[in-house]
């Protein structure tokens, strides 16, 4: 029976799942491994150069097949296809979501309105190509013919995030004699901290911006090139220095960009989804772009692996439903991410905006308003330094948050024993969470301690802790451009199964116009000294505060 199109909450799935959830409140997931000795083996998928262990979650033999029964019946294996075939689904903006277009194999014919789009992305790589290959070269210089030994990527959101990640998560294969710094924020620190570290007639700005129309990224480039002028770089010199890449070439031409160092985007690629186009200039500048081929050559392995692997046996779906399974039937309310891998730092705040902007939505995809919770909390950081920190609260506090840890076997900088210490640890952590422990366990630690009895009753309740609490593992052989590539496209599938379970637009972010539209005549009355008399009292007051009135 197919109840795709009924409300989410009254499928006969979601009712099953409901009462699924019932039945395993009180079971334990120390229990589940006791039981069975297969769990780990039963609970993993291998795909695209990743191993998922996902044996540590609140499931039995019967939630897999009632998840997966759920995501039939919200019609996924047809919307993923209509993702992949350039059906227009963001439908308040009317466009196909393709940035599996963008890794697509060189030969593919993918149609938007009719035309294949492949050889255009084909094309824009082969220009990023000879492009990169002139830098590294030589044969672009700077104004006063120096080599370029600078980049500064300026862009913000998703013309910053994905290639910032990416460079620093990939930072063991960059090339010698480059180093690329990234200027986002309008807070002026942001600039001028680069603009202290590099010099004006080696150093190359990206004006990363697929609108050409952010603020902070617009404000930026315009001090870029002001400080340029300041440095003797005339008008004509400023063509040596600017490389735009935008879906807005016209915008980036009135900033006196030239033709030849504008790289297209397309509207049909989402700003968080863009890391794999010419926004990710930055990366295949500091790495190389055969490794840049080779990161999209890692996404495409896990497209095809989500495109055709059965549901029960699909990474990313298998993630996504566990995430559902926490968040509608359990009460979740944030996800974390915890890399064990210091090159992987920046991987948080990357998932945050591909996961958060594209499900932190309150309406369906018609518009009508959830009556279940969306997307969660993505928040997360490196370990072993969180264990140091917020651990307490996964391991104690009221809080529910699923994890996903993420390790590679095999270290950049295998140093003495610490990758094994670091393996350990992240073992541990999994381990704690998942078993806890309990009372009598606290009691019998602080009595094999020598305490007294009325110590042992005092401070037991404190020691206990309660376990039962879900983690992911993900492992792979040791970061590489195909690895890295396979991992964020996981996620991003990830955060598209969701969407559909939910029945959301994953692909448009309207809720963060609002801020930019009242950003605009508060600045405006910060500039001219003006408050206008209806604002609200808070608002007005911290104007006046600023303006030392
Ligand atoms: O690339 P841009 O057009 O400059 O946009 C940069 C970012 O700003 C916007 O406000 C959106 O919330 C992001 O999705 C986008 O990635």
């Amino acid at each position: 029976m197919t109840t795709e199109g009924s409300p989410l909450v009254w499928k006969p799935e979601w009712q099953a799942l409901r009462e699924h959830q019932a039945a395993l409140t009180d079971t334990h997931m120390r229990a589940l491994f006791r039981d069975d000795p297969e769990r780990f083996h039963r609970f993993s998928i291998q795909a695209a150069g990743l191993r998922l262990d996902y044996s540590k979650n609140r499931i039995n033999h019967d939630t897999l097949p009632l998840l997966t029964a759920l995501a039939r019946a919200c019609g996924l294996p047809d919307a993923t296809e209509a993702m992949f075939s350039g059906t227009a689904i963001n439908n308040t903006e009317n466009r196909p979501a393709l940035h599996t277009a963008l890794r697509a194999a060189a030969g593919s014919d993918i149609r938007v309105s009719g035309e294949n789009i492949v050889p255009e992305v084909q094309a824009t790589l082969d220009r990023m190509e000879s492009f990169v290959e002139r830098v590294h070269g030589g044969e672009l210089t700077g104004f006063r013919g120096d080599t370029l030994t600078d980049i500064v990527s300026i862009g913000i959101g998703g013309s910053y995030l994905g290639p910032r990640m990416i460079t620093e998560a990939l930072k063991p294969l960059a090339r010698e004699g480059i180093r690329c710094h990234y200027v986002a924020n309008i807070d002026g620190t942001d600039i001028s901290e680069v603009l202290r570290q590099v010099r004006p007639e080696t150093t190359l700005f990206l004006v990363q911006s697929k609108s050409f129309s952010t603020q902070e990224t617009l404000a930026n480039s315009q001090l870029a090139r002001q400080w340029l002028r300041d440095n003797g770089a005339s008008d004509t010199d400023l063509g040596h220095h600017f490389v735009a890449v935008t879906a807005n070439a016209a915008a980036a031409r009135e900033f006196g960009i030239h033709d030849d160092a504008i790289f297209p985007m397309w509207d049909w690629v989402g700003g968080r989804y863009s890391l794999w186009s010419a926004i990710g200039l930055p990366i295949a500048l500091t790495l190389g772009m055969d490794h840049f081929r080779r990161l999209l050559a890692g996404a495409r392995a896990m497209d095809n692996h989500f495109r055709h692997a059965p549901l029960q046996d699909n990474m990313p779906v298998v993630m996504a439903l566990l995430g559902v399974w926490y968040v509608n039937f359990w009460g979740a309310d944030s996800h974390t991410i915890l890399t064990y891998d210091e090159y992987l730092k920046n991987l948080p705040n990357h998932l945050q905006q591909l996961d958060m902007e594209s499900n932190g939505k309150r309406v369906d995809r018609d518009g009508r308003p959830v009556d279940y919770a969306t997307g969660p909390v993505i928040w997360g950081g490196v370990g072993a330094n969180g264990q140091h920190a917020y651990h307490q609260l996964l391991h104690q506090g009221t809080v529910l948050s699923p994890a996903d840890f993420i390790i590679p076997l095999n270290s950049h900088n295998p140093v003495a024993n610490h990758h094994a210490t670091l393996f350990a640890n992240c073992l541990a952590q999994s381990q704690a969470l998942m078993q806890g422990k309990t009372e009598d366990e606290a009691r019998t630690e602080l009595q094999d301690q020598g305490l007294p009895a009325d110590e042992v009753d005092r401070l037991a309740p404190h020691k206990v802790v309660p376990g039962n609490k879900p983690s992911n593992t993900l492992v792979f052989d040791k970061a590489s451009p195909e690895t890295i590539g396979a991992l964020v496209a996981l996620y991003e599938h990830r955060t598209f199964v969701q969407g559909v379970i939910w029945n959301l637009n994953s692909f448009d972010q309207w809720g963060v116009e609002l801020g930019k539209q009242l950003g605009k005549p508060i600045l405006q009355q910060l500039n001219e000294g003006i408050t206008d008399v209806a604002l609200d009292s808070s608002t007005a007051g911290l104007m006046k505060l600023f303006r030392g009135e």
